[in-house]
């Protein structure tokens, strides 16, 4: 039964949200795109790096057939959208050329994602084992989204997919519990304590592998040395473009998307839905909005699970627990945000501003809306 579930949502027993094994090489026609956003690291920054993307030939997509052929494409758009966009993060470019805007877009519209890096593409579908003994973040690396050879560039993905990954038992028994209660079920008590527990075991581990995203990523190579490839299309000069210009979809409009946030990462999301945490209005918002860079089965997911959940969860044996669990998860995240970001804004003697302020506002309302 919940196999099906799974199936029907795109979910991993074993991975989760992860793209079980990612495709590291598209056919032999798109072989350009490979080879560029390998090079990323070296060019970045210079003008070779425009001439070459501009250089790049006009791929047609039709030779992109499967799956895991248009996550790996979206990849490596991104990657070279990002380098181009952003080698300068005070001056963005604000338009993409042709051969990566048309493919770009056409890939995310077969995929139901925006053209923009989430992290259904640069963590989830982002993975590769080094060597073939253990899975896990040490022995992880990224294929694509590569702008420093810093350890600390890969390590932020690889990291948060071990997140992913711990938390992949408690994704499957919430399945197990909404699909029984999506057919009017009554869930035993050992059933929820079963799913509880695996919740909070998952959120557990997943706190120790968060506070490990220090082991191989300083705060000044997050902060200075990528961070600003995860940006949309929002902020500064685009708001007053009214977005990104995507060359030969002009008749389009500029595009104004957000950028990539591992808020945007589903199994969270899943947990709220399935605990009926009632998040306040703007927050709440905010999180809706992340659902739309989510790949569209696993939106579904939340949907179904949001549904569906036992109308009794709040008084299920061991909710109490789990929410505490949830909380002391989300605190860890503060910390790891003030650190990187909160800090370093400190540090380098920017003002902390409105946007600092905001996102601590933001980040300790949803955490305490959790009790
Ligand atoms: C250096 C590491 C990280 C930094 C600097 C960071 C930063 C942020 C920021 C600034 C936000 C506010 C929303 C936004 O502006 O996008 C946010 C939200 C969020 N982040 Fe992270 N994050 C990090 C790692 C992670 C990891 C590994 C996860 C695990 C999946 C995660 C999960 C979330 C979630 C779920 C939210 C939405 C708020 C919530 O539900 O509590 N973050 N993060």
């Amino acid at each position: 039964m919940t196999v099906d579930v799974l199936k029907r949502f795109c979910i991993s027993v074993e991975y989760g949200f992860l793209l079980e094994s990612p495709d590291r090489h598209l056919p032999e026609k798109y072989l350009p795109w490979e080879d560029l956003a390998e090079r990323v690291p070296e060019l970045v920054g210079t003008a070779e790096l425009d001439a070459e993307v501009q250089a790049l030939p006009l791929l047609e997509v039709d030779e992109l057939r499967t799956h895991r052929q248009l996550r790996l494409a979206h990849l490596q758009l991104c990657t070279l959208s990002a380098a181009f966009l952003w080698s300068d993060p005070e001056k963005p470019k604000l338009f993409l050329p042709r051969p990566i805007a048309v493919p770009f877009f056409e890939v995310s519209r077969r995929l139901g994602i925006p053209p923009v890096p989430s992290h259904g593409t640069i963590c989830l579908a982002n993975w590769r084992l080094i060597d073939d003994t253990e899975w896990k973040a040490e022995n992880l690396d990224i294929i694509a989204f590569r702008f420093l050879r810093d350890r600390g560039n890969a390590w932020f993905f690889v990291n948060t997919a071990q997140i992913e990954k711990d938390l992949a038992p408690a994704i499957c028994a919430v399945a197990d519990v909404v699909a029984k209660a999506a057919t009017s079920e009554k869930i035993s008590e050992e059933e929820f304590v079963f799913c509880m527990k695996a919740i909070t075991k998952g959120l557990r581990e997943a706190g120790g592998t968060l506070l490990e995203m220090k082991k191989h990523l300083r705060p000044e190579v997050f902060y200075h040395g990528f961070r600003q490839f995860l940006n949309g299309y929002t902020e500064g000069a685009f708001s007053k473009q009214g977005g990104l210009i995507f060359q030969g979809l002009e008749h389009l409009g500029p595009m104004p998307i957000g950028g990539a946030s591992a808020a945007q990462s589903s199994t969270i999301q899943t947990f709220d839905a399935f605990l009926k945490i009632v998040h306040d209005e703007k927050p709440s918002d905010f999180l809706l909005s992340q659902r739309g860079f989510m790949p569209a089965p696993h939106r579904e997911f939340i949907e179904w699970v949001q549904e569906n959940s036992p109308e009794d969860v709040r008084s299920a044996p061991g909710y109490a627990e789990v929410v505490e669990e949830l909380h002391r998860f989300r605190s860890l995240h503060i910390r790891i945000v003030t650190s990187y970001i909160i800090n370093m804004k400190k540090r380098s003697g920017t003002a902390m501003g409105t946007g600092g302020t905001l996102i601590m506002h933001f980040l300790k309302t949803v955490r305490d809306n959790c009790r």
